[in-house]
């Protein structure tokens, strides 16, 4: 991350309310990528170097957003502080352009969820809009109004609940007539889609903003707007043409959509605050009609109806022992059971010409971790006294009479994380005691059997991820019972550690991505088979209904193979769609991907197992490549 181009200099310039910075030689802020780009400029997301939290910086180019705009949008944002309205927290300034600072939202929009391939129930839907018309009441109360609102300007942060809402884009908000606003009537901009009948002919009021909620909380439901067409056609639509509403129409809104799409801005809810109250008893009948699903609060992504997946098993031999960690490299399968590292030959892709282990290693300790890169065998063993642990490195030379080498590193904890980089050449450890949640992170080079730089006190993380060679990220939950969080912070090889980014919910069994190095996926810790992708530059969250609770997330070229010990499979491309299960009806202990499409399962039942080889071949490429087709 530390190599991703860095903001020039910047400083930061005194505004109204906003804090004075004296002229900084570099930025507080480094870009981690582009989010998003609007008709004035692009919106980007950044760190700030200190403290480690997220924001959007939005690009408002001089030649198309010219500063008077800028400073009404900047000035609107300052006077609006409201969970439901994005925060402005600055400004940033340099010769080469100027950025708002504004809360960062890594749920992406509303637009996300209505395009998405899932649905929320409807209790989570009005949930939404409610919050949406809190921040505009606010805004309303402060005679602003924002014309402009459509599913792309509603950000969201996904919480352990739910969704917070945040009502964006402020670029073409008015001041009401009772202002005295010059401007006001003059002219019409925004998204026809989107408007009240009256913008048409530059009027607007707090009712126009009522009306253009009504078209969001019609399109999340229907899933498509009620009037659509060209410019033209869609203002003929909204000045004239009556609305119906599809049968399947949840009753208890039909009449709150009805009356936020009142054709006469008079006859429409009076107030932000009015409709929002509206919406409050219907969410309440909805709770007391039906239940939502476990978690229908959630997500981008649903489960699917289960679709049939046929894998063909490719080979197949039993297994004599239980296998607990399985890696493939070239021409050899390694396989560990506890206590022995056993090499077995795959050579010629099928190992049923190969019944037996080529070697077998006793090990003085239990396998925490086996990693090969080519013929390096990278080894963590726990053992043989209490709280001591050995990290091996060494060639394999396939001899048959292997011993173990001497270990290169050597650890005291009572409990250990341990991550290797990709080739091996550094390990990043946190250590820890029993008792406290303190620990120890440190980096060490393998070849030189030398930790790089004295051991950094932290709290102990829960997870240790590495990304590449060079970086990775230590993971923690300091939660409370009223506030979940989980933490990252990235380290580098030298073993300096940074803050990273939060999400406001617990996440556990994260995985990188080894295709791309830019995706985690994980579970959420607070709902049960939900799972969270997680793309880093730009940060981007979503969550995702599954059908398995898995203990095998397996990254693959085209996405991820999820299993339970039980043997259910489900299988979700890289945007979080499930696109298929099935079930290989035999306990899981292991699972090694062979290839594109080829995966090795490890099954042990009772005093047997075995080893299968799964062709997911034709049918993950024919999805695939229809969902990149309807993309
Ligand atoms: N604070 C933010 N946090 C996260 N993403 C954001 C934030 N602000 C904007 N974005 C992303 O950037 C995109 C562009 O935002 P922007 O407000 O510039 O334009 P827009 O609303 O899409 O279009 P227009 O400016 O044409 O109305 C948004 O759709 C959203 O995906």
């Amino acid at each position: 991350m530390e190599s991703l181009p860095v903001l020039g200099v910047f400083f930061m310039v005194k505004t109204a309310n906003v804090a004075v910075m004296p002229l900084f030689p570099r930025s507080q802020y480094r870009i981690i990528g582009q989010i998003g780009q609007g008709q004035f400029g692009r919106v980007y997301c950044a760190i700030h170097r200190l403290t480690g939290r997220m924001f959007a910086l939005k690009d408002l180019e001089h030649r198309v957003f010219p500063t008077n705009k800028f400073l009404r949008e900047l000035s609107y944002l300052l006077t609006l502080r409201h969970p439901n309205i994005v925060a402005c927290h600055g400004l940033e300034y340099h010769p080469g352009g100027r950025y708002l600072v504004m809360d960062y939202c890594e749920g992406g929009t509303l637009r996300d969820i209505i395009d998405g391939d899932g649905d929320l129930c409807v209790v989570g839907k009005i949930d939404l809009v409610r919050q949406i018309l809190l921040g505009l009441a606010q805004a309303h109360q402060h005679d602003i109004v924002h014309c402009d609102l459509k599913p792309e300007n509603i950000l969201l942060i996904p919480r352990g609940e739910g969704w917070q809402v945040k009502v964006s884009d402020f670029g073409i908000a008015r001041l009401t007539a009772k202002t005295g606003n010059p401007n006001f009537g003059k002219g019409y901009t925004g998204s026809p889609a989107y408007m009240a009948p009256e913008r048409f002919y530059g009027k607007f009021s707090v009712a126009s903003d009522i009306y253009a909620v009504g078209i969001l909380l019609y399109e999340l439901i229907v899933g498509d707007r009620p009037f659509s067409g060209f410019p033209k056609a869609l203002q003929t639509a909204h000045l004239n043409t009556r609305l119906t509403l599809p049968p399947e129409f949840p009753p208890l809104l039909g009449s709150i959509v009805q009356r936020a799409l009142e054709k006469l801005p008079q006859r429409r809810f009076s107030s932000a605050a009015a409709m929002a109250s509206a919406l409050a008893t219907a969410q309440k009948q909805a709770l007391e009609q039906s239940l939502p699903q476990a978690n229908g609060y959630l997500y981008h992504h649903l489960a699917p109806a289960s679709l049939t997946f046929t894998a063909t098993v490719k080979h197949s031999t039993p297994l004599l022992f239980p296998v607990n960690h399985l890696t493939r490299a070239g021409l050899w399968l390694y396989l560990g059971n506890g206590t022995e590292l056993y090499l077995w030959q795959y050579g010629d892709g099928n190992f049923e010409h190969h019944p037996l282990p080529r070697w077998s290693l006793g090990l003085p300790g239990t396998m925490a971790n086996l990693e090969v890169n080519q013929d390096q065998i990278n080894l963590l063993i726990q053992g043989g006294e209490p709280g001591e642990w050995q990290f091996y490195q060494w060639q394999e030379t396939l001899l048959s009479n292997l011993c173990l080498p001497k270990p290169c590193i050597n650890l005291q904890a009572d409990r250990l994380l341990a991550n290797l980089s990709p080739g091996g050449k550094t390990l990043a450890v946190v250590v820890g005691d029993q008792s406290s949640a303190k620990g120890y992170f440190q980096v060490w080079r393998t070849d030189l059997c030398l930790a790089v730089a004295p051991a950094l006190p932290t709290r102990c993380p829960c997870q240790l991820l590495t990304l590449d060679q060079n970086h990775g990220l230590l993971v923690q939950s300091p939660s409370t019972a009223s506030h979940r969080q989980t933490v990252f912070f990235l380290f580098n090889r030298r073993g300096s550690v940074f803050p990273a980014f939060r999400l406001s919910f617990l996440v556990s069994q994260l995985v990188v991505n080894r295709y791309s190095r830019n995706h985690l996926f994980g579970l959420a810790d607070d709902a049960p088979q939900t799972g969270i992708l997680v793309r880093l530059q730009p940060l981007k969250v979503n969550r995702i209904a599954l059908n398995v609770q898995p203990q095998f997330v397996q990254p693959f070229p085209w996405g991820y193979l999820l299993a339970d010990r039980h043997g259910e499979v489900a299988l979700l491309d890289y945007e979080g769609f499930l696109f298929g299960n099935f079930s290989l009806g035999e306990t899981i202990t292991a699972i090694a991907p062979m290839g594109r499409y080829l995966c090795l399962f490890a099954t042990w039942q009772g005093n047997g197992g075995n080893l299968r080889l799964l062709d997911l071949g034709s049918q993950v490429e024919n999805i695939i490549r229809q969902r990149q087709e309807k993309r």
